[in-house]
């Protein structure tokens, strides 16, 4: 599935990115697509990193970030297990030619104990961006540097080594594609089983609280599909019937979230930070289907990734990739679901944006400020997967009593996280669930089984539209 210059003149084709800065189609320069830096945004992009100097507020300091070394089991394991098995599977699962193969496996190989350095990729659109990113860790050991930073490093990485940014075998090809293709494949069922759902809400005029509700869920529960844990042939985690999903879920802040979209004096903007591709992008497209549904409801914006990362995230491409395979279905409620996305594409009331900000390792609270401006202009922002919520909470080591609100940035809209817990960042859980989890199910933090539907208000205060220093 290339995501070439072809594909971007598709229906709904890639609206330009915002954040930081402006991508356009440009055939001439390798990856097909240049970004300009609007000047206003230079100063902030390439300020020095200041020192951290506290919380603007008298508030104590932020916990430290998870890093490979001090923190559970799980983040090493992911860095000098995972990691390396993934790259494996990105020669295995391509037929890339040996040079690519030989720099996938010096990645593979300086793992988990290499130093982190510049990336060599200088014609990539990002480059600049990634200079200033791995220049505060240049020299540390991928087990030294904060899991998160060095996480979204690994996969970009990778795109180094296959070349996506550069021509040749690799440029613009999603070596996650096979993973991508066969993750939605084994998902014909629930997919028709959803689609079934949302024919039967709208042929009864049942487009109420009860069925956003029931949508959120599925939305939740559709992120246990996650390919860079379980690939598309393991038996990942699942919950035997709806009962036992409803004991799985932690915390439900669904009625706070979606107090948000009533009462209005106008149809609400919902933004949504996708998170997978295959079953998990079809659960989060049947419930931008119903937000359209819902009166309350004029605007869906959906932010996407600009490049393949953490095997299935999704990107713009993967989203009419799947509209396409979807068509194609024997079962008219689902090719009647494709049907009304389409048409809400063309009509603009379901938007497809994708940004190099959500593939970038900042976390919640140093999202720059044009960023935070687009924010501010949804209602709601429904953030979905594991690693958004990492991002959310500057993947520290919060205790989970922490209030949600308290370890989620700051950030001038309101936010329902919807994760499947997959790491050892969390809060907003109560003691007594903590220790009953430890007791249990000493896997639990990181094993998919258990979810979370967390709100935090919008953050009114001028902080909230501008990076804190101490992030
Ligand atoms: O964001 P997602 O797809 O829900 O999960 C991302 C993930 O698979 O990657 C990290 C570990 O490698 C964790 O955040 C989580 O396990």
């Amino acid at each position: 599935m290339a995501g070439g210059i072809a594909a971007r003149e598709r229906p709904g084709a890639r609206p330009p990115i915002y954040g930081f800065g402006e991508k356009r189609n440009a055939p001439d320069l390798p990856g097909g697509v240049a970004v300009q830096i609007p000047k206003n945004l230079c100063p902030l992009l390439f300020r020095k990193p200041i020192a951290a100097v506290g919380p603007t507020d008298s508030s104590a300091p932020l916990p430290p970030p998870l890093r490979g070394t001090n923190s559970g089991a799980f983040t090493r394991r992911t860095i000098a297990a995972r990691w390396p098995r993934i790259a494996g599977r990105v020669i295995a699962d391509n037929d890339f030619p040996d040079p690519i193969n030989a720099r996938i496996q010096a990645l593979r190989d300086a793992l988990p104990d290499g130093s982190i350095r510049r990336l060599r990729d200088d014609e990539a659109p990002d480059a600049a961006l990634w200079g200033e990113y791995v220049a505060p860790h240049l020299g540390k050991t991928w087990l030294e540097v904060p899991w998160f930073f060095g996480e979204t490093y690994f996969y970009r990485r990778l795109l180094e080594a296959t070349g996506y940014f550069r021509a040749g075998a690799g440029r613009q090809a999603d070596p996650f594609t096979d993973q991508k293709e066969q993750g939605l494949a084994h998902t014909e069922a629930r997919i028709e089983a959803l689609a079934q759902r949302r024919s039967r809400a709208r042929e009864e005029g049942d487009e109420t609280r009860s069925v956003l509700t029931r949508l959120l869920r599925s939305a939740l529960w559709g992120n246990q599909a996650d390919l860079s844990m379980w690939t598309a042939d393991e038996e990942g985690p699942g919950h035997r019937h709806s009962e036992q999903a409803e004991e799985h879920l932690l915390v439900d802040d669904t009625p706070a979230a979606l107090a948000q979209l009533e009462g209005r004096d106008r149809p609400a903007r919902v933004d949504v930070w996708a998170d997978n591709a295959g079953f998990e992008l079809v659960s989060d497209l049947a419930l931008v289907d119903g937000l359209l549904a819902a009166e309350a409801v004029g605007q869906v914006t959906v932010h996407l990734k600009a490049h393949p990362t953490f095997v299935s995230d999704a990107t713009v491409d993967d989203v009419h990739a799947t509209l396409a395979t979807l068509a194609d279905a024997d079962e008219a409620a689902v090719r009647a679901l494709v049907g009304r996305l389409r048409r809400a594409l063309a009509a603009g009331r379901l938007r497809l944006r994708d940004g190099w900000v959500w593939t970038s390792p900042l976390r919640a609270r140093e999202l720059p400020a044009p960023v935070r401006a687009e924010m501010a202009r949804a209602d709601l922002l429904i953030s979905k997967g594991d690693a958004n919520y990492r991002r959310l909470l500057g993947d520290r080591q919060w205790a989970f009593t922490t209030p949600f609100a308290e370890a989620s940035a700051p950030l001038p809209v309101p936010v329902l996280a919807l994760r499947t817990h997959k790491s050892e960042v969390a809060a907003g859980l109560s003691a007594a669930q903590v220790d009953r989890l430890d007791d249990e199910e000493p896997d639990w933090a990181v094993n998919g089984e258990w979810g979370v539907m967390q709100f935090a208000p919008a953050d009114a205060s001028p902080e909230a539209m501008r990076p804190s220093p101490a992030a």
